[in-house]
Protein backbone atom coordinates (compact mmCIF):
# COMPACT_ATOMS: atom_id res chain seq x y z
CA UNK A 1 0.00 0.00 0.00
CA UNK A 2 1.47 3.72 -1.17
CA UNK A 3 1.87 5.58 2.38
CA UNK A 4 0.30 9.35 2.67
CA UNK A 5 1.27 11.61 5.49
CA UNK A 6 -1.12 14.34 6.61
CA UNK A 7 0.63 17.18 8.30
CA UNK A 8 -1.91 19.97 9.09
CA UNK A 9 -5.31 18.93 10.61
CA UNK A 10 -7.65 17.89 7.53
CA UNK A 11 -11.26 16.97 8.25
CA UNK A 12 -12.03 13.27 9.04
CA UNK A 13 -13.70 12.58 5.56
CA UNK A 14 -11.08 13.38 3.68
CA UNK A 15 -8.68 10.77 5.54
CA UNK A 16 -10.88 7.93 5.15
CA UNK A 17 -10.74 8.51 1.17
CA UNK A 18 -7.08 8.70 1.73
CA UNK A 19 -7.20 5.49 3.49
CA UNK A 20 -9.60 3.69 0.75
CA UNK A 21 -5.86 3.22 -1.06
CA UNK A 22 -3.23 4.04 1.55
CA UNK A 23 -1.99 3.69 4.58
CA UNK A 24 -2.20 7.30 6.03
CA UNK A 25 0.07 9.16 8.87
CA UNK A 26 -1.96 12.24 10.61
CA UNK A 27 1.37 13.94 12.10
CA UNK A 28 0.44 17.47 13.13
CA UNK A 29 3.10 18.83 14.93
CA UNK A 30 6.16 17.83 12.66
CA UNK A 31 9.32 20.59 12.52
CA UNK A 32 10.38 21.16 9.64
CA UNK A 33 13.65 18.90 10.71
CA UNK A 34 10.82 16.23 11.59
CA UNK A 35 9.38 16.85 8.40
CA UNK A 36 12.53 16.39 5.63
CA UNK A 37 13.35 13.27 7.88
CA UNK A 38 9.89 11.27 7.55
CA UNK A 39 9.30 12.55 4.27
CA UNK A 40 11.05 9.73 1.95
CA UNK A 41 9.14 6.87 3.22
CA UNK A 42 5.79 8.89 1.94
CA UNK A 43 3.72 8.64 -1.67
CA UNK A 44 1.62 11.20 -0.88
CA UNK A 45 1.41 14.12 1.49
CA UNK A 46 -1.73 16.22 2.54
CA UNK A 47 -1.36 19.75 3.88
CA UNK A 48 -2.68 23.39 4.45
CA UNK A 49 -1.03 26.40 5.22
CA UNK A 50 0.98 25.09 8.28
CA UNK A 51 3.11 23.09 6.24
CA UNK A 52 6.11 24.68 4.27
CA UNK A 53 7.09 22.76 1.89
CA UNK A 54 10.83 23.63 0.79
CA UNK A 55 12.89 22.96 -1.68
CA UNK A 56 15.00 21.51 1.07
CA UNK A 57 11.59 19.46 1.82
CA UNK A 58 10.15 18.49 -1.41
CA UNK A 59 13.94 17.18 -2.54
CA UNK A 60 13.92 15.15 0.48
CA UNK A 61 10.37 13.47 -0.52
CA UNK A 62 11.83 11.42 -3.10
CA UNK A 63 9.02 8.95 -2.79
CA UNK A 64 6.57 11.67 -3.37
CA UNK A 65 4.08 11.36 -6.14
CA UNK A 66 1.30 13.74 -5.29
CA UNK A 67 1.52 17.22 -2.87
CA UNK A 68 -2.25 18.15 -2.04
CA UNK A 69 -2.73 21.45 -0.95
CA UNK A 70 -6.60 20.90 1.08
CA UNK A 71 -7.17 25.04 0.23
CA UNK A 72 -6.47 26.98 -2.56
CA UNK A 73 -3.65 29.28 -1.69
CA UNK A 74 0.16 27.08 -2.86
CA UNK A 75 2.30 29.70 -1.76
CA UNK A 76 3.75 27.27 1.00
CA UNK A 77 4.98 24.89 -1.49
CA UNK A 78 8.14 25.23 -3.78
CA UNK A 79 6.20 24.50 -6.62
CA UNK A 80 9.17 24.73 -9.49
CA UNK A 81 10.87 22.37 -7.05
CA UNK A 82 7.89 19.75 -7.43
CA UNK A 83 7.76 20.18 -11.36
CA UNK A 84 11.27 19.42 -11.76
CA UNK A 85 11.11 16.18 -9.79
CA UNK A 86 7.66 15.24 -11.74
CA UNK A 87 5.52 15.76 -8.58
CA UNK A 88 1.91 16.65 -9.12
CA UNK A 89 0.77 19.64 -7.02
CA UNK A 90 -2.98 19.52 -6.74
CA UNK A 91 -5.17 21.72 -4.85
CA UNK A 92 -9.12 22.85 -4.27
CA UNK A 93 -9.66 26.10 -6.04
CA UNK A 94 -13.18 26.72 -5.21
CA UNK A 95 -13.80 24.37 -2.01
CA UNK A 96 -13.49 27.64 1.07
CA UNK A 97 -14.57 30.50 -1.55
CA UNK A 98 -17.64 31.27 0.34
CA UNK A 99 -15.74 30.63 3.41
CA UNK A 100 -13.18 33.41 3.17
CA UNK A 101 -15.70 35.77 1.24
CA UNK A 102 -17.71 35.69 4.68
CA UNK A 103 -14.98 35.66 6.82
CA UNK A 104 -14.25 39.11 5.04
CA UNK A 105 -17.71 40.19 5.17
CA UNK A 106 -17.50 39.74 9.13
CA UNK A 107 -14.38 40.92 9.27
CA UNK A 108 -15.90 44.09 7.07
CA UNK A 109 -18.85 44.78 9.58
CA UNK A 110 -16.81 43.86 12.92
CA UNK A 111 -14.39 46.96 11.70
CA UNK A 112 -17.51 49.29 11.13
CA UNK A 113 -19.11 48.22 14.66
CA UNK A 114 -16.05 47.50 17.03
CA UNK A 115 -17.84 43.97 17.54
CA UNK A 116 -14.36 42.37 18.88
CA UNK A 117 -13.48 44.83 21.57
CA UNK A 118 -17.17 45.71 22.33
CA UNK A 119 -17.66 42.33 23.36
CA UNK A 120 -14.50 42.01 25.26
CA UNK A 121 -15.41 45.26 26.67
CA UNK A 122 -18.39 44.01 28.01
CA UNK A 123 -17.16 40.79 29.07
CA UNK A 124 -13.98 42.84 31.13
CA UNK A 125 -17.14 43.87 33.07
CA UNK A 126 -18.10 47.48 31.67
CA UNK A 127 -21.17 49.20 30.01
CA UNK A 128 -19.23 51.22 27.92
CA UNK A 129 -21.34 52.52 24.98
CA UNK A 130 -19.50 55.31 23.78
CA UNK A 131 -16.52 54.49 22.53
CA UNK A 132 -18.22 52.16 20.33
CA UNK A 133 -20.24 54.09 18.09
CA UNK A 134 -19.69 52.67 14.35
CA UNK A 135 -20.26 53.38 10.57
CA UNK A 136 -22.67 52.03 8.31
CA UNK A 137 -21.27 50.57 4.92
CA UNK A 138 -24.47 51.42 3.33
CA UNK A 139 -23.57 53.91 0.19
CA UNK A 140 -19.67 53.75 0.73
CA UNK A 141 -17.31 52.18 -1.78
CA UNK A 142 -15.34 49.13 -1.48
CA UNK A 143 -12.59 48.72 -3.20
CA UNK A 144 -12.24 45.22 -4.09
CA UNK A 145 -8.01 44.34 -5.15
CA UNK A 146 -8.60 40.75 -7.29
CA UNK A 147 -11.74 40.19 -8.91
CA UNK A 148 -11.52 36.28 -8.73
CA UNK A 149 -13.41 33.27 -7.30
CA UNK A 150 -13.65 35.17 -3.52
CA UNK A 151 -13.32 39.10 -4.83
CA UNK A 152 -16.66 38.00 -7.08
CA UNK A 153 -18.56 36.32 -3.83
CA UNK A 154 -17.43 39.62 -1.72
CA UNK A 155 -18.49 42.09 -4.47
CA UNK A 156 -22.24 40.67 -4.73
CA UNK A 157 -23.09 40.30 -1.23
CA UNK A 158 -21.48 43.90 -0.69
CA UNK A 159 -23.48 45.24 -3.91
CA UNK A 160 -27.02 44.07 -1.80
CA UNK A 161 -25.65 45.81 1.51
CA UNK A 162 -26.09 49.08 -1.25
CA UNK A 163 -22.09 49.49 -1.28
CA UNK A 164 -20.39 51.06 -4.56
CA UNK A 165 -17.96 48.33 -5.92
CA UNK A 166 -14.37 49.60 -7.95
CA UNK A 167 -12.18 46.57 -8.17
CA UNK A 168 -8.77 46.90 -9.69
CA UNK A 169 -7.46 43.19 -11.41
CA UNK A 170 -5.85 43.52 -14.37
CA UNK A 171 -6.63 40.04 -15.98
CA UNK A 172 -10.22 40.25 -16.15
CA UNK A 173 -12.31 41.56 -18.79
CA UNK A 174 -14.71 44.53 -18.33
CA UNK A 175 -17.58 42.26 -19.57
CA UNK A 176 -17.03 40.30 -16.33
CA UNK A 177 -16.83 42.79 -14.18
CA UNK A 178 -20.42 44.65 -15.52
CA UNK A 179 -21.82 41.33 -15.34
CA UNK A 180 -20.94 41.73 -11.42
CA UNK A 181 -21.90 45.28 -11.64
CA UNK A 182 -18.71 46.42 -10.80
CA UNK A 183 -16.50 48.94 -12.37
CA UNK A 184 -13.13 48.00 -13.36
CA UNK A 185 -10.76 50.87 -12.54
CA UNK A 186 -6.87 51.44 -12.13
CA UNK A 187 -5.65 50.85 -8.94
CA UNK A 188 -4.82 54.64 -8.00
CA UNK A 189 -8.30 55.26 -8.61
CA UNK A 190 -9.45 52.72 -6.63
CA UNK A 191 -7.37 53.82 -3.93
CA UNK A 192 -8.35 57.30 -4.21
CA UNK A 193 -12.09 56.73 -3.98
CA UNK A 194 -12.82 53.46 -1.56
CA UNK A 195 -13.68 53.79 1.69
CA UNK A 196 -13.03 50.05 2.88
CA UNK A 197 -10.32 48.54 0.97
CA UNK A 198 -10.46 44.70 0.83
CA UNK A 199 -7.86 42.18 -1.01
CA UNK A 200 -8.39 38.87 -2.82
CA UNK A 201 -5.43 38.29 -4.63
CA UNK A 202 -2.17 35.87 -5.05
CA UNK A 203 1.07 36.43 -2.81
CA UNK A 204 3.27 37.08 -6.12
CA UNK A 205 6.39 39.02 -6.29
CA UNK A 206 4.36 41.53 -8.24
CA UNK A 207 2.11 41.91 -5.10
CA UNK A 208 4.14 41.50 -2.41
CA UNK A 209 3.71 44.86 -0.30
CA UNK A 210 1.42 46.35 -2.73
CA UNK A 211 -0.12 48.33 -0.07
CA UNK A 212 2.74 50.23 1.33
CA UNK A 213 3.22 53.73 2.73
CA UNK A 214 3.18 55.55 -0.48
CA UNK A 215 0.05 54.21 -1.87
CA UNK A 216 -1.76 54.51 2.07
CA UNK A 217 -0.44 58.09 1.44
CA UNK A 218 -3.04 58.12 -2.34
CA UNK A 219 -6.01 56.98 -0.07
CA UNK A 220 -8.81 58.78 1.23
CA UNK A 221 -8.39 59.58 5.31
CA UNK A 222 -10.38 57.22 7.75
CA UNK A 223 -10.03 54.46 5.13
CA UNK A 224 -10.15 50.83 6.52
CA UNK A 225 -8.59 47.84 4.84
CA UNK A 226 -9.19 43.98 5.13
CA UNK A 227 -6.54 41.58 4.03
CA UNK A 228 -8.02 37.96 3.89
CA UNK A 229 -5.48 37.36 1.03
CA UNK A 230 -1.99 36.64 1.57
CA UNK A 231 -0.01 38.07 4.43
CA UNK A 232 2.84 39.96 3.07
CA UNK A 233 0.80 41.78 0.26
CA UNK A 234 0.20 44.71 3.02
CA UNK A 235 3.25 46.04 4.38
CA UNK A 236 2.37 45.85 8.12
CA UNK A 237 4.94 48.28 9.40
CA UNK A 238 3.48 50.53 6.81
CA UNK A 239 -0.51 49.97 7.73
CA UNK A 240 0.51 49.84 11.73
CA UNK A 241 2.24 53.83 11.57
CA UNK A 242 -0.90 54.81 9.32
CA UNK A 243 -3.20 53.42 12.12
CA UNK A 244 -1.58 55.37 14.59
CA UNK A 245 -1.28 58.38 12.48
CA UNK A 246 -4.92 58.12 12.20
CA UNK A 247 -4.76 58.40 8.60
CA UNK A 248 -6.32 54.29 8.54
CA UNK A 249 -9.42 53.99 10.84
CA UNK A 250 -9.38 50.39 11.03
CA UNK A 251 -7.72 47.32 9.65
CA UNK A 252 -8.87 43.86 9.83
CA UNK A 253 -6.27 41.40 8.95
CA UNK A 254 -6.52 37.20 8.96
CA UNK A 255 -3.21 36.86 7.51
CA UNK A 256 0.40 37.77 8.13
CA UNK A 257 3.76 37.97 6.66
CA UNK A 258 4.76 35.48 9.17
CA UNK A 259 2.25 32.78 10.31
CA UNK A 260 2.33 32.26 12.98
CA UNK A 261 2.19 35.50 14.31
CA UNK A 262 4.96 37.13 16.62
CA UNK A 263 3.94 37.15 20.26
CA UNK A 264 5.80 40.12 20.43
CA UNK A 265 4.25 41.33 17.18
CA UNK A 266 3.32 45.46 17.16
CA UNK A 267 0.26 44.55 15.40
CA UNK A 268 -0.85 43.07 18.85
CA UNK A 269 -0.91 46.19 20.98
CA UNK A 270 -2.90 48.44 18.43
CA UNK A 271 -6.26 49.21 19.64
CA UNK A 272 -9.55 48.75 19.01
CA UNK A 273 -9.94 49.21 16.03
CA UNK A 274 -7.42 46.91 14.63
CA UNK A 275 -9.07 43.18 14.45
CA UNK A 276 -6.64 40.35 13.85
CA UNK A 277 -7.92 36.57 13.49
CA UNK A 278 -5.05 33.87 12.83
CA UNK A 279 -5.65 32.79 9.41
CA UNK A 280 -9.44 31.38 9.73
CA UNK A 281 -10.92 32.70 6.51
CA UNK A 282 -11.35 28.79 5.23
CA UNK A 283 -12.54 27.37 8.68
CA UNK A 284 -15.79 26.33 8.67
CA UNK A 285 -16.96 23.05 8.68
CA UNK A 286 -18.40 23.19 5.28
CA UNK A 287 -15.06 24.45 3.91
CA UNK A 288 -13.10 21.83 5.35
CA UNK A 289 -15.07 18.80 4.12
CA UNK A 290 -14.87 20.59 0.50
CA UNK A 291 -11.48 21.33 0.62
CA UNK A 292 -10.51 17.53 2.46
CA UNK A 293 -12.81 15.80 -0.21
CA UNK A 294 -11.36 17.40 -3.18
CA UNK A 295 -8.10 17.03 -2.68
CA UNK A 296 -7.87 13.44 -1.10
CA UNK A 297 -9.76 12.27 -4.01
CA UNK A 298 -7.41 14.04 -6.22
CA UNK A 299 -4.29 11.66 -4.36
CA UNK A 300 -6.70 8.40 -4.12
CA UNK A 301 -6.49 9.09 -7.72
CA UNK A 302 -3.10 10.10 -8.85
CA UNK A 303 -2.21 7.02 -6.54
CA UNK A 304 -4.35 5.07 -8.62
CA UNK A 305 -3.14 5.79 -12.25
CA UNK A 306 -5.60 8.49 -12.71
CA UNK A 307 -5.22 12.00 -13.50
CA UNK A 308 -5.89 14.87 -11.28
CA UNK A 309 -8.65 17.28 -11.89
CA UNK A 310 -7.02 20.63 -10.39
CA UNK A 311 -3.34 19.90 -11.19
CA UNK A 312 -1.41 23.60 -10.51
CA UNK A 313 1.09 21.93 -12.40
CA UNK A 314 -0.05 20.00 -15.32
CA UNK A 315 -1.08 22.67 -17.40
CA UNK A 316 -3.81 21.17 -20.16
CA UNK A 317 -4.24 17.86 -18.41
CA UNK A 318 -7.94 18.14 -16.98
CA UNK A 319 -9.60 14.81 -16.70
CA UNK A 320 -12.12 15.43 -19.42
CA UNK A 321 -8.89 16.27 -22.01
CA UNK A 322 -7.26 13.64 -20.15
CA UNK A 323 -10.33 10.78 -21.18
CA UNK A 324 -10.68 12.61 -24.74
CA UNK A 325 -6.66 12.43 -25.54
CA UNK A 326 -5.98 9.09 -23.36
CA UNK A 327 -5.23 7.40 -26.96
CA UNK A 328 -3.76 9.87 -28.62
CA UNK A 329 -1.53 10.53 -25.51
CA UNK A 330 -0.30 7.38 -25.49
CA UNK A 331 0.05 7.18 -29.26
CA UNK A 332 2.70 10.71 -29.50
CA UNK A 333 4.75 8.90 -26.07
CA UNK A 334 4.88 5.93 -28.31
CA UNK A 335 6.13 7.39 -31.25
CA UNK A 336 8.07 10.42 -29.22
CA UNK A 337 9.99 7.32 -27.27
CA UNK A 338 10.35 5.85 -31.06
CA UNK A 339 11.64 8.77 -32.53
CA UNK A 340 14.41 9.41 -29.47
CA UNK A 341 15.48 6.17 -29.91
CA UNK A 342 16.15 6.19 -33.88
CA UNK A 343 17.63 9.35 -33.19
CA UNK A 344 20.23 7.89 -31.11
CA UNK A 345 22.09 10.89 -29.89
CA UNK A 346 21.06 14.76 -28.72
CA UNK A 347 17.98 15.82 -30.11
CA UNK A 348 17.65 19.38 -30.45
CA UNK A 349 14.76 19.95 -32.22
CA UNK A 350 10.96 17.84 -32.31
CA UNK A 351 8.34 18.97 -34.26
CA UNK A 352 5.43 17.54 -33.73
CA UNK A 353 2.36 17.32 -36.21
CA UNK A 354 -1.07 16.67 -35.47
CA UNK A 355 -3.31 15.75 -38.39
CA UNK A 356 -6.71 14.98 -39.31
CA UNK A 357 -9.23 14.84 -36.01
CA UNK A 358 -6.51 15.58 -33.61
CA UNK A 359 -5.45 18.75 -35.76
CA UNK A 360 -8.25 20.67 -33.98
CA UNK A 361 -7.83 19.63 -30.33
CA UNK A 362 -5.80 21.18 -27.60
CA UNK A 363 -1.89 20.25 -28.53
CA UNK A 364 0.36 20.75 -25.25
CA UNK A 365 -0.76 17.48 -23.71
CA UNK A 366 -0.05 15.56 -26.80
CA UNK A 367 3.48 17.53 -27.12
CA UNK A 368 4.15 17.20 -23.50
CA UNK A 369 3.73 12.81 -23.75
CA UNK A 370 5.97 13.06 -26.76
CA UNK A 371 8.50 14.78 -24.77
CA UNK A 372 7.81 12.10 -21.85
CA UNK A 373 8.27 9.76 -24.45
CA UNK A 374 11.82 10.92 -25.90
CA UNK A 375 13.09 11.22 -22.87
CA UNK A 376 12.40 8.03 -21.30
CA UNK A 377 15.16 6.09 -22.92
CA UNK A 378 17.24 8.68 -20.49
CA UNK A 379 15.30 9.30 -17.58
CA UNK A 380 13.03 6.07 -17.62
CA UNK A 381 10.50 6.52 -14.49
CA UNK A 382 12.02 10.34 -13.46
CA UNK A 383 10.07 12.20 -16.36
CA UNK A 384 6.35 12.14 -16.39
CA UNK A 385 3.94 14.75 -17.44
CA UNK A 386 4.91 17.07 -15.04
CA UNK A 387 8.35 17.56 -15.77
CA UNK A 388 8.75 16.67 -19.42
CA UNK A 389 8.22 19.94 -20.64
CA UNK A 390 10.97 21.28 -17.94
CA UNK A 391 13.88 18.49 -18.39
CA UNK A 392 13.28 19.33 -22.18
CA UNK A 393 13.84 22.91 -21.88
CA UNK A 394 16.74 22.34 -19.50
CA UNK A 395 18.40 19.89 -22.39
CA UNK A 396 17.64 22.77 -25.11
CA UNK A 397 15.28 20.86 -26.85
CA UNK A 398 13.24 23.03 -29.16
CA UNK A 399 9.59 21.79 -29.99
CA UNK A 400 7.81 23.20 -33.10
CA UNK A 401 3.97 22.18 -33.78
CA UNK A 402 2.18 22.39 -37.00
CA UNK A 403 -1.31 21.41 -37.72
CA UNK A 404 -2.69 19.98 -41.21
CA UNK A 405 -6.40 18.60 -40.84
CA UNK A 406 -6.82 17.45 -44.16
CA UNK A 407 -4.56 14.83 -43.73
CA UNK A 408 -7.16 12.14 -43.91
CA UNK A 409 -5.22 8.60 -44.47
CA UNK A 410 -6.25 7.97 -40.72
CA UNK A 411 -9.11 9.77 -38.79
CA UNK A 412 -5.72 11.38 -36.74
CA UNK A 413 -2.58 10.80 -37.18
CA UNK A 414 0.47 12.07 -35.20
CA UNK A 415 4.26 12.87 -37.13
CA UNK A 416 6.97 13.44 -35.11
CA UNK A 417 10.31 14.81 -36.42
CA UNK A 418 13.70 14.68 -34.21
CA UNK A 419 16.63 16.78 -35.84
CA UNK A 420 19.71 16.00 -33.46
CA UNK A 421 23.43 15.53 -33.46
CA UNK A 422 22.73 12.30 -35.79
CA UNK A 423 21.00 13.37 -38.20
CA UNK A 424 17.35 13.85 -38.75
CA UNK A 425 14.63 10.92 -38.37
CA UNK A 426 10.98 10.97 -38.55
CA UNK A 427 7.45 8.50 -37.20
CA UNK A 428 4.00 8.58 -37.89
CA UNK A 429 1.64 7.22 -36.10
CA UNK A 430 -2.65 6.82 -35.83
CA UNK A 431 -5.22 5.04 -34.34
CA UNK A 432 -7.23 2.04 -35.76
CA UNK A 433 -10.59 2.19 -34.53
CA UNK A 434 -10.59 3.99 -31.15
CA UNK A 435 -7.54 3.07 -29.57
CA UNK A 436 -5.67 0.90 -31.63
CA UNK A 437 -1.83 2.09 -32.08
CA UNK A 438 -0.49 1.59 -35.24
CA UNK A 439 3.49 3.21 -36.77
CA UNK A 440 2.41 4.28 -39.98
CA UNK A 441 4.92 5.68 -41.38
CA UNK A 442 9.26 5.52 -40.45
CA UNK A 443 11.75 8.22 -42.15
CA UNK A 444 8.03 8.67 -45.10
CA UNK A 445 8.28 5.44 -45.62
CA UNK A 446 4.34 3.73 -45.57
CA UNK A 447 3.95 0.79 -43.04
CA UNK A 448 1.49 -0.50 -40.77
CA UNK A 449 2.93 -1.75 -37.85
CA UNK A 450 1.38 -2.77 -34.10
CA UNK A 451 4.05 -1.43 -31.80
CA UNK A 452 5.77 -4.17 -29.81
CA UNK A 453 8.03 -4.54 -26.78
CA UNK A 454 11.21 -5.36 -28.85
CA UNK A 455 11.76 -4.23 -32.59
CA UNK A 456 14.19 -4.20 -35.16
CA UNK A 457 14.56 -1.87 -38.07
CA UNK A 458 16.48 -1.58 -40.73
CA UNK A 459 16.69 0.84 -44.02
CA UNK A 460 18.20 -0.73 -46.91
CA UNK A 461 18.07 -1.67 -50.67
CA UNK A 462 14.59 -3.33 -51.90
CA UNK A 463 16.48 -6.24 -53.26
CA UNK A 464 16.24 -10.29 -53.64
CA UNK A 465 17.85 -11.86 -50.73
CA UNK A 466 18.30 -9.58 -48.04
CA UNK A 467 14.89 -9.94 -46.54
CA UNK A 468 16.25 -13.91 -45.96
CA UNK A 469 19.80 -13.07 -44.69
CA UNK A 470 18.65 -11.07 -42.33
CA UNK A 471 15.71 -13.26 -41.24
CA UNK A 472 18.84 -16.55 -41.37
CA UNK A 473 21.31 -14.02 -39.10
CA UNK A 474 18.25 -14.10 -36.48
CA UNK A 475 17.34 -17.77 -36.58
CA UNK A 476 21.08 -18.66 -36.21
CA UNK A 477 20.95 -16.90 -32.88
CA UNK A 478 17.50 -18.18 -32.07
CA UNK A 479 15.76 -14.60 -31.78
CA UNK A 480 12.25 -15.36 -32.58
CA UNK A 481 10.31 -13.24 -35.62
CA UNK A 482 6.82 -12.58 -34.07
CA UNK A 483 5.96 -10.40 -37.44
CA UNK A 484 7.79 -8.64 -40.40
CA UNK A 485 6.51 -5.67 -42.54
CA UNK A 486 8.46 -3.71 -45.83
CA UNK A 487 7.59 0.02 -46.59
CA UNK A 488 8.81 1.18 -49.68
CA UNK A 489 7.81 3.80 -52.18
CA UNK A 490 9.23 2.33 -55.16
CA UNK A 491 9.87 -0.99 -56.60
CA UNK A 492 13.76 -2.04 -55.99
CA UNK A 493 14.51 1.15 -54.16
CA UNK A 494 14.89 2.72 -50.45
CA UNK A 495 13.25 0.47 -48.15
CA UNK A 496 12.33 -0.08 -44.31
CA UNK A 497 11.79 -3.36 -42.66
CA UNK A 498 9.91 -3.77 -39.18
CA UNK A 499 10.65 -7.26 -37.72
CA UNK A 500 8.19 -7.49 -33.91
CA UNK A 501 11.06 -9.67 -32.29
CA UNK A 502 9.91 -11.91 -29.18
CA UNK A 503 13.60 -11.87 -27.60
CA UNK A 504 16.33 -8.81 -26.91
CA UNK A 505 18.84 -8.95 -30.11
CA UNK A 506 22.08 -10.59 -28.37
CA UNK A 507 24.91 -8.27 -28.71
CA UNK A 508 26.87 -8.02 -31.76
CA UNK A 509 24.24 -9.28 -33.71
CA UNK A 510 23.11 -5.26 -34.73
CA UNK A 511 26.23 -4.94 -35.94
CA UNK A 512 26.48 -8.05 -38.08
CA UNK A 513 23.21 -6.66 -39.68
CA UNK A 514 24.58 -3.75 -40.70
CA UNK A 515 27.15 -5.58 -42.30
CA UNK A 516 24.72 -7.04 -44.87
CA UNK A 517 25.23 -5.81 -48.78
CA UNK A 518 22.37 -3.57 -49.23
CA UNK A 519 21.69 -2.76 -45.27
CA UNK A 520 22.34 0.91 -44.84
CA UNK A 521 21.28 1.23 -41.34
CA UNK A 522 19.56 -0.87 -38.79
CA UNK A 523 18.44 0.00 -35.44
CA UNK A 524 17.21 -1.77 -32.20
CA UNK A 525 14.09 -0.29 -30.39
CA UNK A 526 12.44 -1.68 -26.88
CA UNK A 527 9.30 0.04 -26.52
N1 LIG B 1 -7.67 33.63 4.52
C1 LIG B 1 -7.91 32.43 4.06
O1 LIG B 1 -8.06 31.48 4.80
C2 LIG B 1 -8.04 32.24 2.58
C3 LIG B 1 -8.93 31.28 2.09
C4 LIG B 1 -9.01 31.07 0.72
C5 LIG B 1 -8.20 31.80 -0.14
N2 LIG B 1 -7.33 32.71 0.39
C6 LIG B 1 -6.49 33.52 -0.51
O2 LIG B 1 -7.33 34.47 -1.15
C7 LIG B 1 -6.75 34.87 -2.38
C8 LIG B 1 -7.79 34.85 -3.49
O3 LIG B 1 -8.29 33.56 -3.70
P1 LIG B 1 -9.30 33.24 -4.91
O4 LIG B 1 -9.73 31.84 -4.71
O5 LIG B 1 -10.30 34.29 -5.05
O6 LIG B 1 -8.27 33.29 -6.13
P2 LIG B 1 -8.61 33.58 -7.65
O7 LIG B 1 -7.46 33.04 -8.41
O8 LIG B 1 -9.96 33.13 -8.00
O9 LIG B 1 -8.58 35.17 -7.73
C9 LIG B 1 -7.41 35.93 -7.66
C10 LIG B 1 -7.61 37.16 -8.53
O10 LIG B 1 -6.49 38.02 -8.33
C11 LIG B 1 -6.19 38.60 -9.58
N3 LIG B 1 -4.82 39.11 -9.56
C12 LIG B 1 -3.67 38.42 -9.71
N4 LIG B 1 -2.62 39.27 -9.66
C13 LIG B 1 -3.14 40.50 -9.47
C14 LIG B 1 -2.55 41.79 -9.33
N5 LIG B 1 -1.22 41.95 -9.41
N6 LIG B 1 -3.37 42.84 -9.16
C15 LIG B 1 -4.71 42.66 -9.08
N7 LIG B 1 -5.32 41.46 -9.22
C16 LIG B 1 -4.54 40.40 -9.41
C17 LIG B 1 -6.43 37.49 -10.58
O11 LIG B 1 -6.63 37.99 -11.87
C18 LIG B 1 -7.67 36.82 -10.02
O12 LIG B 1 -8.84 37.34 -10.60
C19 LIG B 1 -5.58 33.92 -2.59
O13 LIG B 1 -4.40 34.58 -2.18
C20 LIG B 1 -5.85 32.78 -1.65
O14 LIG B 1 -4.70 32.11 -1.27
C21 LIG B 1 -7.22 32.94 1.70
O1 LIG C 1 -5.33 29.51 0.60
C1 LIG C 1 -6.18 29.01 1.33
O2 LIG C 1 -6.93 28.10 0.96
C2 LIG C 1 -6.37 29.57 2.68
O3 LIG C 1 -5.34 30.39 3.05
C3 LIG C 1 -6.72 28.56 3.73
O4 LIG C 1 -5.63 28.10 4.45
P1 LIG C 1 -5.83 26.92 5.52
O5 LIG C 1 -6.11 25.70 4.75
O6 LIG C 1 -4.55 26.81 6.27
O7 LIG C 1 -6.97 27.30 6.38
Amino acid sequence: MPKVLVSDPIDQVGIDILSQVATVDVKTTLSPEELIQVLPEYDAIMIRSGTKLTKDAIEAGKNLKIIGRAGVGVDNVDVPTATRMGIVVVNSPEGNTIAAAEHTLAMMMSLSRFIPAANASLKGGKWDRKSFTGVEVYKKTLGILGLGKIGSHVATVAKSLGMRILAYDPFLTTERAEKLGVHLVELEILLREADYITLHLPKTKDTAHLINAERIGIMKDGVRIINCARGGIIDEVAVAEAIKSGKIAGIALDVFENEPLEADSGLRELGANVILTPHLGASTEEAQTNVAVDVAEQIRDVLLGLPARSAVNIPGLRPDVWQKLKPYLQLAEMLGNLVGQLAGGRVDNLDVKLQGEIANSESQPIVVAALKGLLSPALRERVNFVNASIEAKERGIRVTETRDPSVEDYSGSIHLTAHGSQGQQSVTGALLGKSEIRITSINEFPINVAPTHYMLLTLHRDMPGIIGRIGTLLGNFNVNIASMQVGRRMVRGEAVMVLSIDDPLPSGLLDEIVHIQGVTDAFVVKL
